[in-house]
């Protein structure tokens, strides 16, 4: 049975023939050489979990989705990721696939230039091109969706991504997707909450994946924030940070409505 995943990416191989028709591998190599090094994203992330100033926040630049739509008109996404930063935020996430999400390359582009923390490049990463182009567009951290890949490619895109001097968050969804990222060396596993095959999301499958993950890495709740108490609902479950798309997108004011979640997580230890 083909899957939402599984149609996303034929469109990403569709989309990547194309532009690499128009820039060969060694042209885009060069111009990811010429950015300056990537910022350290696991520095930024690592102790959400352990230290006095909170969950770290993922915020995404997210225009539409497949489940949702459009979702709101971002004329602007160096601007929002600016009021992003102004609000705590620790990492922007950009959804570069065109498609279903309504992103760009230039939208990743923009966001660099706003900013000065580390950027994710959320996309469906299935060839190599595709990361020396996230380091050309300026990208300090790419996704690696275990349940697109295999072992093999799984193993040799995190490889890759380390000798450009990027980060990984490298997502799963079940317990066998969290071994898989765990045995070829992920640092950063992102649980998303969001099924990408059915599309449904169920906050509370957070917990339930979180005894799985090792605590000497980097773990991440994606998806399904709402507002401030599912912020404080993920961190209780040990996360160090999480990923918000929609609800910041939504949110009248990007830089109060970070500061909030961000503020949220400090209740943790409260009760
Ligand atoms: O958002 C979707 O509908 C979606 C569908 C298929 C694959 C990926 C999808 N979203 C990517 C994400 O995982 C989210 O953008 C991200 O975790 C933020 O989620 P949310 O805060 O629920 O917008």
């Amino acid at each position: 049975m083909t899957t939402v995943l599984d149609s996303i990416i034929d469109g990403v191989r569709e989309d990547l023939a194309a532009r690499q028709e128009q820039v060969p591998l060694a042209t885009i190599r060069q111009q990811a050489a010429t950015q300056p090094p990537a910022l350290d994203a696991l520095q930024a992330l690592q102790t959400g979990r352990t230290d006095t100033a909170g969950v770290r926040i993922i915020a995404e630049v997210k225009r539409s989705s497949p489940s949702k739509g459009a979702l709101a008109q971002i004329a602007d996404p160096g601007a929002l990721a600016a009021a992003y930063q102004a609000g705590g935020a620790s990492v922007i996430s950009v959804l570069t696939e065109p498609r279903r999400f309504g992103g760009s390359l230039d939208d990743l582009a923009a966001v660099r230039a706003a900013v000065d923390i580390p950027v994710l490049r959320k996309d469906f990463m299935v060839e190599e091109y595709q990361f020396h182009e996230a380091r050309a567009y300026g990208a300090d951290l790419v996704l690696l969706i275990v349940a697109a890949l295999d072992d093999a490619q799984l193993r040799d895109f995190l490889a890759l991504t380390h000798d450009l001097g990027m980060n990984a968050l490298v997502e799963a969804h079940t317990e066998e997707e969290i071994e898989r990222a765990v045995a070829v060396g992920a640092r950063i596993v992102g649980v998303n909450v969001r099924n990408l095959k059915t599309l449904d999301v169920d906050v509370n499958h957070y917990s339930a994946m979180a005894r799985h993950l090792p605590p000497e890495l980097v773990q991440v709740a994606e998806s399904g924030v709402t507002g401030p108490d599912q912020v404080l609902d993920y961190a209780r479950q040990g996360a160090d940070a999480v990923l918000v798309g929609e609800a910041l997108v939504k949110h009248g004011n990007p830089t109060e409505a970070v500061r909030s979640f961000r503020a949220a997580s400090l209740a943790k230890e409260a009760q």
